[in-house]
């Protein structure tokens, strides 16, 4: 796989609402391009799973389907990255906001190369979210409405500001895993990001 040059590693963001289709297609990337997952979902329930003295704050958080503070979602994926040796990262839900957005440049003193974006109506969000069942504490009707609130507020000026910078590939979320993931692979294929 080509990567950039220049020192630091590759990193694409992965936005979109709740229920998108983001961990779904983060895991064909994996399979096929070879980069480093870390979900800041994902790392955020891990460190509840492990009593941290955050734990309580991130659950209390995620049930309200707001945002945990910048500084704990940068921190833990700046420790998943530093223990790494991988060049290529895709980061998955994050940033959720300008303020995750700024935390991550200020704190890793980087920005992304691309940014996928997996747009998905609402209606199709919320059916999926709610027949995920994987027992998460968030997918239920009342925090769905809330994440997908908190995802125009917040999200959306983040990807319009990914748009304007050029960044920003926009992948329609509808159909079937495969279908979507054709649109993933002409991305990377246009980057010239090939398996070897
Ligand atoms: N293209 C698709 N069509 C229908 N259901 C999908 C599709 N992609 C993913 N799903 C299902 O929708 C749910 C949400 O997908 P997921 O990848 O977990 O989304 P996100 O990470 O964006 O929250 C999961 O149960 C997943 O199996
Ligand atoms: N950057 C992030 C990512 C997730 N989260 C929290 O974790 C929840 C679940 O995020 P997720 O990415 O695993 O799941 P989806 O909402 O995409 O389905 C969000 O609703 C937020 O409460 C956060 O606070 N900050």
């Amino acid at each position: 796989m080509q990567v950039k040059g220049g020192k630091g590693p590759f990193i694409c963001f992965v936005l979109g609402g709740p229920g998108s289709g983001k961990g779904t297609q983060c895991a064909k990337i994996v399979k096929n391009y070879g980069l480093t997952h870390l979900s800041a979902g994902e790392l955020l329930r891990r460190e509840i799973a492990s009593n941290s003295e955050y734990g309580t704050t991130i659950l209390n958080t995620i049930k309200e389907g707001k945002i945990v503070p910048s500084e704990v979602t940068v921190s833990l994926i700046q420790k998943e990255m530093e223990s790494s040796d991988s060049k290529k990262f895709l980061i998955d839900g994050f940033p959720r906001s300008e303020e995750n957005r700024a935390a991550f440049e200020r704190i890793m003193g980087a920005e992304p190369d691309i940014v996928l974006f997996f747009d998905c109506p609402e209606e199709e969000m919320v059916n999926r979210v709610l027949n995920r069942n994987e027992g998460r504490v968030d997918d239920n009707i009342d925090t769905v409405r809330k994440r997908l609130q908190v995802f125009k507020a917040l999200n959306l000026p983040v990807i319009n500001y990914y748009a304007r910078r050029g960044k920003l590939y926009t992948i329609n979320a509808v159909g079937t895993v495969d279908e979507i993931f054709e649109q993933v692979r002409a991305v990377f294929a246009a980057l010239k990001l090939v398996t070897e």
